[in-house]
């Protein structure tokens, strides 16, 4: 377990969209700003359930796809220093005084003065294989997510699903890893038809409609796996080095319940400052319910400011929650 005593003004629980303007926004008053992020990624419910999608009405935006909407996200975040922790759920909130609150997460404590809530529909998780012993094989050569392309280079992969994250990673790794497999359970791949078209034409060899059967390795190295039609009794091996799975995610929104905030049925319940139930604690996007609360991106990107600039306010109560505007501010590009 490793505790942070530093002190941030804001911690942003919840790295999506919404999460992500706040965390840039804060820069933009000069917070020292935390992220948590119970997933490996940044970009919430866009970069997981649709990066594909071309989405029409985010503001400045004639088109854009969720995944690029994610990368300028991130991109207008590193005009600003914060702490991002990955791969850690907020799970306990406890406000020590008044300006002090103490985070509890799944890898340590941290301590904030404010905190922003932007966790949408809960932590997300991917849907795991119900193979036998697969969790044996995770911390290894097993992956859900793909976190860094280099690690396969040269390597033997087979991935499985039949979405656009699979097919995207399939032709994604096409050009690094020596070998290629995707396997489906169906004939037909439910992602974008020009993905599926550029399928046709690459080196990566499809196998539909197969399920994982039967994982074999030793330890926790996975060195092949057996696969099964899927109404059929046809079985084929493939040896491998590393085996992706991409399901889907499951969202829960489990710890939220527990921070003894005014919730309605599992929103949180917020003023016109974001305020929640809770002084010190605001709360922005999915996660959020107010009279007349739409739920898009458009409106979480303005509740973010709402909501850490009256946090900036509660801690600094000589600046305005208004921020004053200025053509100074100019970024290094
Ligand atoms: C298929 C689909 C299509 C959509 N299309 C559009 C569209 O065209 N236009 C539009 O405006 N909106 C669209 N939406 C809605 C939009 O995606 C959401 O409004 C937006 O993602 C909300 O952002 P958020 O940051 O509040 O929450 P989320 O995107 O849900 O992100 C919340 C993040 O918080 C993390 N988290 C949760 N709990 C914890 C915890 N305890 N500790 C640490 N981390 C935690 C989660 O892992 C997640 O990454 C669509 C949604 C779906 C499902």
């Amino acid at each position: 377990m490793t505790d942070s005593e530093e002190i941030f003004d804001i911690t942003i629980i919840g790295g999506g969209p919404i999460g992500m303007f706040a965390a840039f926004y804060a820069g933009m008053r000069n917070a020292k700003t935390k992220m948590i992020e119970s997933l490996p990624v940044l970009g919430g419910q866009v970069a997981l359930l649709y990066p594909e999608k071309t989405l029409y009405d985010v503001g400045g935006y004639a088109g854009v796809t969720g995944k690029e909407l994610v990368h300028q996200l991130t991109a207008q975040m590193q005009h600003f220093d914060q702490t991002i922790c990955l791969e850690e759920e907020v799970t306990h909130i406890q406000k020590l005084d008044d300006h002090l609150f103490e985070l509890t997460t799944s890898k340590g404590i941290h301590y904030s003065k404010t905190i922003v809530i932007a966790t949408g529909q809960g932590s997300f998780n991917p849907r795991k294989l119900t193979v036998p012993d697969a969790d044996n094989y995770e911390d290894n050569n097993l992956h859900y997510i793909v976190k860094q392309i280099e690690q396969y280079r040269d390597k033997t992969v087979v991935i499985c699903g039949g979405g656009d994250t699979a097919v995207d990673w399939a032709l994604t790794l096409e050009s690094v890893a020596k070998k290629v497999y995707l396997v489906h359970r169906r004939d037909r791949f439910r992602a974008h038809e020009g993905s599926v078209e550029m399928l046709k034409s690459s080196s990566i060899e499809l196998l539909t409609p197969f399920v994982p059967h039967e994982l074999m390795g030793e330890g926790n190295s996975l060195s092949s796996v057996i696969f099964k039609e899927t109404r059929g009794n046809k079985l084929k091996k493939i040896d491998l080095d590393y085996f992706i799975v991409n399901y889907g995610f499951v969202s829960k929104l489990g710890p939220v319940k527990q921070w003894g905030l005014d919730l309605d049925r599992t929103d949180i319940i917020v003023n016109s400052k974001m305020e929640t139930s809770i002084d010190g604690i605001y709360a922005a996007g999915d996660s959020i319910t107010f009279d007349g609360k739409i739920k898009l991106i458009a409106t979480g990107f303005g509740e973010a400011p709402t909501a850490v600039n009256h946090a900036v306010h509660s801690i600094h109560p000589k600046e305005h929650a208004q921020p004053i505007q200025s053509t100074k501010l100019s970024f290094e590009e």
